[in-house]
C-alpha cells in the first residue's frame, strides 16, 4: 500500500529531524518501551473491536496499530522492503494446521 510507504518515510523523517508537537517525535523521545507499550495497547484494542463486531472501531484501531507498528519497525531499523521479502517468501506455501494445539478461549 502506497500510503504505508509514505507513512514509513514520514516517520523516518521524524526520527532524523524531531518536530515540535509531533506525536511521532514524542514516541521516539520516550523510547522503545513506550513504543512497545503502545503496540500492545493498540493490538488489544483491535481484538476488542473485532470481538464486538464494531467495523468502524476496528478500522480505526487497525490504523492505530499499523501506525505504531510502523514506528516500531523504524525504531528497530527494519525497512518495508524487508517485510515485503518475508511476506513474498511465504507466498504459495501451504500453511501447516495439523498438530497444533486447539485455541479454545480468547
Ligand atoms: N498515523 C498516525 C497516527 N495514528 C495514531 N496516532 C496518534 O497516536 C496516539 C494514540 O492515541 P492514544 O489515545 O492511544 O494515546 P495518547 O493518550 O494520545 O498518548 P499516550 O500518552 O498513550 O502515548 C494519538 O495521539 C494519535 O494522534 C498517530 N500520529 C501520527 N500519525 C501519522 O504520522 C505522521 C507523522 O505525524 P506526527 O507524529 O504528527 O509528526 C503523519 O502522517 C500522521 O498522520
Amino acid at each position: 500500500m502506497n500510503s504505508i510507504n509514505e507513512l514509513y518515510h514520514e516517520i523516518v523523517m521524524r526520527q532524523k529531524t524531531p518536530k515540535e508537537g509531533s506525536y511521532t517525535t514524542y514516541l521516539f523521545s520516550k523510547g522503545l518501551d513506550k513504543i512497545l507499550k503502545k503496540v500492545g495497547e493498540e493490538a488489544t484494542e483491535v481484538v476488542i473491536a473485532a470481538k464486538n463486531r464494531n467495523r468502524e472501531e476496528l478500522i480505526a484501531e487497525s490504523a492505530d496499530l499499523v501506525y505504531h507498528l510502523t514506528v516500531l519497525l523504524v525504531e528497530q531499523g527494519i525497512s518495508l522492503s524487508e517485510l515485503e521479502v518475508e511476506l513474498t517468501s511465504r507466498q504459495g506455501k501451504i500453511s501447516k494446521t495439523q498438530d497444533r494445539a486447539e485455541i479454545t478461549e480468547l
